[in-house]
């Protein structure tokens, strides 16, 4: 199995740390962390995962066969600097960085394989919703081992790099919008009398059931929303208020600034 050594190690780096060491696709002893200099961080990931830190004389990085780009996209270029000299000549690039592409990439740490990766932080669980783009000099081989890892966090789409900023939109940003929909709903409740334990629970069990149902695939979300609102019930009540709200609106909105944002990142830092 590869070496691999994430160069940036916040909470990315981390969520894919935590789900790759619970499957134990990869032990431990080949993953190796870095960062800007945030040395807790790194202390942290080596007490709780058992990964190694990267020294200062890089010798991990020159030995590594896969390296993950975990950095924000504003310290890219600095970070792709500090790390190109180092690089093997058949390193492979595993790159999250929201909006940089490959091209980017290339420019700055050479003509190599390199899969564009958009993970979500559900890695930690092992439910990220992820999609990878590569280019041309992936092997076959090597395509099977990102596609491996990526299993080993959650699901895997291969998509059109094109599409990896939509792809950001909806399910690298994703989960923080459900975050922001269970404290409405949560508080919402306790304005009514609940308390927030039992409010949160009583959401997140709906949020899963919800997903259950919808991952069946047998029916479409219209018909499954149909059979919860009963005419003249409480739910048409409910998504009444959505509607004159235009929440339908606020989420088309919100995955156009979040796809615009990814194309405007990775324009600024090209
Ligand atoms: N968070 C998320 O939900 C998702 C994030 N992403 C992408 O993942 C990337 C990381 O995001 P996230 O983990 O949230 O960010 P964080 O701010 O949590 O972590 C960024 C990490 O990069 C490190 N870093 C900065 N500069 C350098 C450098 N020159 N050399 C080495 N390490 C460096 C930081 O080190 P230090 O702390 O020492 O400064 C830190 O460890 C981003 O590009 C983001 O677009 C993709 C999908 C989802
Ligand atoms: O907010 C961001 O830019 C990153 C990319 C997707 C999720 N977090």
């Amino acid at each position: 199995m590869s070496k691999i050594v994430f160069i940036g190690a916040g909470a990315m780096a981390e969520a894919i740390i935590n789900g790759l060491t619970k499957e134990e696709k990869v032990l431990p002893a080949q993953i190796h962390v870095t960062n800007k200099s945030d040395i807790d961080q790194l202390e942290h990931l080596k007490q709780t995962y058992n990964v190694q830190i990267v020294c200062e004389e890089k010798k991990a990085i020159t030995e590594a066969n896969i390296i993950v780009l975990a950095m924000k996209p504003k310290d890219a270029i600095d970070a792709f600097g500090e790390i190109a000299s180092y690089l093997n000549e058949g390193a492979m690039i595993i790159s999250v960085i929201a909006g940089v592409s490959i091209q980017t990439i290339s420019t700055h740490l050479g003509t190599r394989p390199i899969a564009r990766v958009m993970p979500n932080t559900s890695a930690a669980v092992g439910l990220s919703a992820s999609a990878v783009s590569w280019n041309d000099l992936v092997s076959e081989k090597s395509k099977l081992e990102v596609i491996d890892i990526l299993e080993a966090i959650g699901s895997v789409k291969v998509v059109d790099e094109e599409d990896l900023h939509v792809v950001t939109a909806l399910a690298g940003s994703g989960p923080a919008y459900l975050y922001y929909f269970a404290e409405q709903f949560e508080a919402a409740a306790v304005q009514h009398g609940l308390t927030s334990a039992d409010a949160r629970q009583l959401f997140i069990q709906t949020m899963e059931g919800a997903a259950q149902m919808l991952k069946k695939g047998d029916v479409e979300p219209s018909e499954l929303r149909r059979k919860v609102t009963s005419p003249g019930g409480t739910t048409e009540a409910g998504v009444e208020q959505l509607i004159h709200h235009k929440v339908d609106e606020a989420i088309f909105a919100c995955i156009d600034a979040a796809q615009n944002k990814s194309r405007v990142l990775g324009k600024q830092y090209e």
